[in-house]
């Protein structure tokens, strides 16, 4: 099956309307061929009152997290990754982390989400799971130094660049990687001062957690009299393409060197909000010209994977932080969520039209929650969510047709996570 059609819905353009259009996407090439009246294809997808848009972006995420939704709730950052899930993740396996991801993709790819930012542990196992699903992804593996002696510190960092090393480009393209120190506190700067360089020679971009919570940005100011942002801009940790997550705790000179450096923000608002982290300056940001994208960051921390829920938790708290209606309006979480993701990740979808990657999903308005509709944008960013997808495409291949999933065995993959979850938890005591 090289070619399908999308036939019958609507689409959103990138300028934002909406018109009636088909869509024909190569899964050769794995781009959209043509927009409108457009030949026949070899596979028909029925997109009557459906909108064909580009596929979501989970730019920041812990995939295999989905081992510990509801594991741990109700606690702020620094106890809850202390207390509760830094000693259940040291008893991890390989298993646990493809069963996790499986579960994961699942999740993702049924509510429309072609491609996402992973930051875990036992990556050669998310490449190969991501491989196998046919997402797209850009991985790494994360590196916590603090507390460790310094062999076992080394063998960590090194891991990281391996990983970022072995795997990027693999999948045809669809598997890219990262070098991604977890935090600006949890490694040391001499080994982000050693290591930085060798991720620059290799080519690949930096994903670490960046002004997450206040008990994190204090003890690095006073420390060293500057803000996190300009620690780590001294260690060269702020290029064009690489991207941080949560950005909560900014202040206008580091939004200033974000936009300068091209550094992107994946904005977190549901993790943000049930850690109690704050809310991230978003307007702010984007008025100062950062590129911001959207994440779920992992599932105990969420609890769910959906991109939608990302768009209204982003447009509703954006107004609350910045005291105005008006500010992340509903356009604009949806290009957060499509645009922004591509480009903090690095990749070329975001777009419905002739010769861009055929990363599509066809979202159905016939729900009664999306019913009248006034504004397809409007529903989009506030009253949608991942249960309203009915396909979803990656490189024109179809992952999710009619709400099944096509490389995935959704029965499988949940049996094998409820017992490696139910297994890790024993282990870990
Ligand atoms: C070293 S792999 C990633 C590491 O990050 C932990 N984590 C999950 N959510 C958050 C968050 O909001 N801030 C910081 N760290 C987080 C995850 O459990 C892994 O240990
Ligand atoms: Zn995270």
């Amino acid at each position: 099956m090289t070619t399908v059609v999308i036939r019958g819905g609507r689409v959103l353009r990138p300028d934002m309307t909406v018109d009636r259009a088909d869509v024909l996407v190569d899964g050769e090439t794995g781009t959209i061929r043509a927009v409108g009246d457009v030949p026949a294809g070899d596979e028909v997808l029925d997109a009557t009152e459906g909108l064909v848009m580009p596929g979501l972006v989970n730019a920041h995420t812990h995939a295999a997290m989905t081992l510990l939704r509801g594991y741990a709730d109700d606690k702020p950052l620094d106890r809850w990754l202390r207390e509760d899930i830094w000693p259940t993740e040291a008893a991890l396996e390989p298993a646990d982390v493809r069963a996790g991801t499986d579960l994961a993709m699942a999740e993702m790819i049924r509510s429309g989400t072609t491609a996402f930012g992973d930051m875990y542990f036992y990556m050669n196992e998310v490449a190969e799971a991501v491989e196998a699903a046919g997402l797209k992804a850009r991985i790494a593996h994360g590196i916590v130094t603090v507390g460790k002696d310094a062999s076992a510190a080394q063998d960590d960092l090194e891991e990281g660049l391996y990983i970022a090393k072995s795997h990027d480009g693999t999948a045809d393209g669809r598997v890219r990687t990262a070098f991604a120190p977890h935090s600006l506190t949890t490694v040391s700067e001499e080994q982000l001062a050693a290591f930085v360089p060798k991720a620059r020679a290799a080519g690949v971009p930096l994903h670490f957690h960046a002004n997450e919570t206040r008990d994190e940005v204090d003890p690095i100011v006073a420390e060293r009299d500057e803000r996190p942002l300009a620690y780590a801009d001294s260690l060269d940790m702020l290029s064009q393409g690489d991207f941080l997550a949560h950005g909560v705790h900014l202040d206008e000179t580091e939004m200033g060197l974000l936009a300068d450096r091209g550094t992107s923000v994946v904005h977190c608002p549901a993790s943000n909000m049930k850690l109690a982290s704050g809310m991230a300056p978003v307007q702010r940001l984007l008025d100062a010209g950062v590129g911001v994208a959207l994440g779920t960051d992992g599932a105990a921390s969420n609890n769910d994977l959906d991109v939608f829920d990302e768009m209204r938790d982003a447009a509703m708290i954006g107004k609350l932080a910045a005291g105005d209606p008006a500010a992340v309006a509903a356009e604009t979480v949806v290009r957060m969520a499509t645009e922004g993701g591509n480009r903090a990740l690095g990749f070329d979808g975001g777009r419905i039209e002739e010769g861009a990657a055929a990363d599509v999903v066809v979202v159905d308005f016939d729900a009664p929650r999306m019913t009248p509709v006034h504004d397809y944008v409007s529903h989009l960013a506030y009253a949608a969510t991942g249960s309203d997808v009915r396909h979803t495409l990656v490189d024109g291949r179809v992952l999710l047709r009619d709400r099944k999933l096509t490389t995935l065995d959704l029965d499988a993959v949940r049996e094998r996570a409820a017992s490696r979850a139910a297994d890790l938890v024993d282990r870990a005591g």
